[in-house]
């Protein structure tokens, strides 16, 4: 992961410090990228603990196509909290966009199932893409999350927002486009999230994995992540070799994997460093 760091480096070293939504402020970039052969290891980031676990339910909660923080909670995974309603709401966010896009006639698209289907009736089509970016349920950047859910908006705009496949000598390569990346806290959850998503569709489809690449709009550090406690921190320690994925089992459909069918091998992290989440 020392792409990561190197990342990192280059936001500090080459960013500009600027406003944003959130009132905290950032030093950022715009335009970058990071790529990852996911068969030379699971792209986990070993300079802090990464929170795997919450990884997975997340994503699990996307491929469900739920969008309430009650499921979540339950399992303990609290990183939708602060965006959430009382009543668990988050509004039309990812896993409504993936699983049931609102057509104007009243049917659904399921952008999952059917991109699943495409890549393994038609490997070679280059329009295996899914977006969760839908302008008629984007939130109001002038309301707080809460008000939006309120009005039937999203709680916050897709931030990992369209990923596309493509298929080449038996592999399965995933690129995501991320408009806005919190490079502390988000990213390392981001790039494992479609890691883990590209292995689980190949391992579906009968492919190999191939490459992920992540591609990023505006590219961030929060400036109360600027500290010796956390960025700089980070940056002095020395990445450690990558964890490796294999999956217990082939279930049926992408939709019936469960918390133990993932299992990681020789993740040693460093400590984790805790930050704080700008809202
Ligand atoms: N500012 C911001 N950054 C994000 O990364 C982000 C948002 N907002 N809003 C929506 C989701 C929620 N995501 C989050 C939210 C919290 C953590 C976080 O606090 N991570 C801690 C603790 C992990 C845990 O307890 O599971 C970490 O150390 O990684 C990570 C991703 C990613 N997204
Ligand atoms: O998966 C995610 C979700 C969110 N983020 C970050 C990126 C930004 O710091 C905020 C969103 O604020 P906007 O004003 O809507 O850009 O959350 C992330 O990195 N990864």
């Amino acid at each position: 992961m020392q792409q990561y760091l190197e990342l990192m480096q280059d936001v500090v070293d080459n960013g500009t410090d600027r406003g944003d939504r959130t009132g905290v402020g950032t030093r950022s970039v715009f335009g970058r990228q990071l790529r990852f052969d996911l068969g030379r290891g699971f792209p986990l980031v070993t300079t802090k603990k990464v929170h795997l676990r919450s990884i997975i339910y997340e994503l699990l909660w996307f491929l469900k196509g739920s969008t309430d923080n009650n499921w979540l909670r339950e399992r303990k995974v609290s990183i939708w909290n602060e965006w959430a309603l009382e009543n668990g709401d988050l509004g039309p966010i990812y896993g409504k966009q993936w699983r049931s896009w609102q057509c104007p006639d009243g049917s659904t698209v399921d952008q999952i199932a059917d991109v699943v289907s495409q890549i393994r009736t038609k490997p070679e089509s280059r329009r295996l893409i899914v977006s969760a970016w839908n302008p008629a349920e984007l939130p109001d950047e002038a309301a707080g999350p809460q008000d939006n859910v309120r009005q039937g908006r999203m709680a916050l705009a897709p931030c990992h927002c369209l990923f596309q496949f493509y298929v080449s000598e038996g592999r399965l390569s995933c690129q995501l486009y991320q408009r806005s990346a919190d490079l502390f806290l988000g990213v390392p959850f981001n790039v494992a999230s479609y890691a883990l998503l590209t292995h689980m569709i190949a391992q579906q489809c009968d492919l190999e994995v191939g490459e992920f690449v992540h591609t990023f709009g505006d590219c961030h550090l929060y400036s109360n992540h600027l500290t010796d406690e956390i960025v700089y921190e980070q940056l002095s320690r020395k990445p450690r070799p990558l964890p490796s994925l294999s999956i217990a089992r082939k279930p049926d459909s992408l939709f019936e994997y469960e918390l133990e069918d993932f299992v990681f091998e020789g993740y040693e992290p460093l400590p984790g460093i805790k930050a704080p989440i700008a809202v």
